[in-house]
């Protein structure tokens, strides 16, 4: 199996390797967990390539600031958001001088880890005659579309559409049979819903839920 091939377990070794001791969120392997999500996504075709060239271009930006002269600062979700708030690093109401900063960047990939948690839920107590495109769109009305124009919800409509079936999505997932892959979901679950709303509590506490 090459280093390029997904594994749900992977996916799950990430989130639980970002949380640590303190509840804090290492944006490093929070950044690595995405990173297992894009390739799974890349391996469902070209169709979803504009939704992973946003991903990519995200983690980008966070690995810059980790690698960058004040990437002490961004090892953590926690310390992020204090220096970048600290520091005046953060457009708050409107975009201007800081239309990238680590906190607007990381908020983009925190509601769609919300969808995420919605969608895997759905898929671990789906049944035979589940639709994974239907799965999908549930769980993105609920979550992601609400910050979504018209457009972008049109072109994500579409590629629900090329999503395969349940049975194939599950043997993409490369964790065993059905029920291996359930128990990892139901493994899962519960740490992505952890750092999930550990991340909303701070950027709730600190305002920063709307960033433009
Ligand atoms: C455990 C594995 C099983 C499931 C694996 C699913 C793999 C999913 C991987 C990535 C999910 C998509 C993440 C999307 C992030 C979107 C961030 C965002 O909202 N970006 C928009 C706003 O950014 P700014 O313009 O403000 O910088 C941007 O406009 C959006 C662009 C593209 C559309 C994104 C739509 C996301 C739809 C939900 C994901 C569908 C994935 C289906 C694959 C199963």
């Amino acid at each position: 199996m090459s280093a390029d091939t997904f594994r749900l377990q992977k996916v799950l070794e990430t989130f639980r390797s970002s949380l640590n001791e303190n509840k804090e969120v290492y944006v490093k392997y929070y950044i690595a967990g995405w990173q297992e999500l894009v390739t799974f996504m890349n391996s469902l075709g070209n169709v979803f390539s504009f939704i992973s060239k946003d991903v990519v271009s995200k983690i980008q930006i966070l690995e810059n600031f980790l690698s960058g002269e004040s990437g002490s600062h961004y090892v953590t979700i926690q310390s992020m958001v204090k220096y970048e708030l600290e520091n005046d690093l953060v457009d708050l109401t409107k975009r201007g001088s800081h239309p990238e900063s680590g906190c607007r960047t990381l908020l983009r990939l925190h509601r769609a880890l919300h969808w995420l948690e919605l969608f895997l839920e759905r898929l671990r107590t789906s049944t035979e005659d589940s639709k994974t495109s239907v799965m999908c769109s549930e769980a993105y009305n609920e979550s992601l579309a609400q910050h979504h124009p018209w457009l972008i919800r049109k072109a994500v409509g579409v590629a629900f559409c090329a999503l395969p079936g349940r049975d194939t999505f599950f043997e993409v997932l490369n964790a065993g049979d059905h029920a291996q892959v359930v128990a990892l979901l139901g493994e899962s679950l519960p740490l992505i819903a952890e750092v999930y709303q550990i991340t909303e509590d701070l950027y709730a506490k600190n305002n920063l839920l709307e960033l433009p």
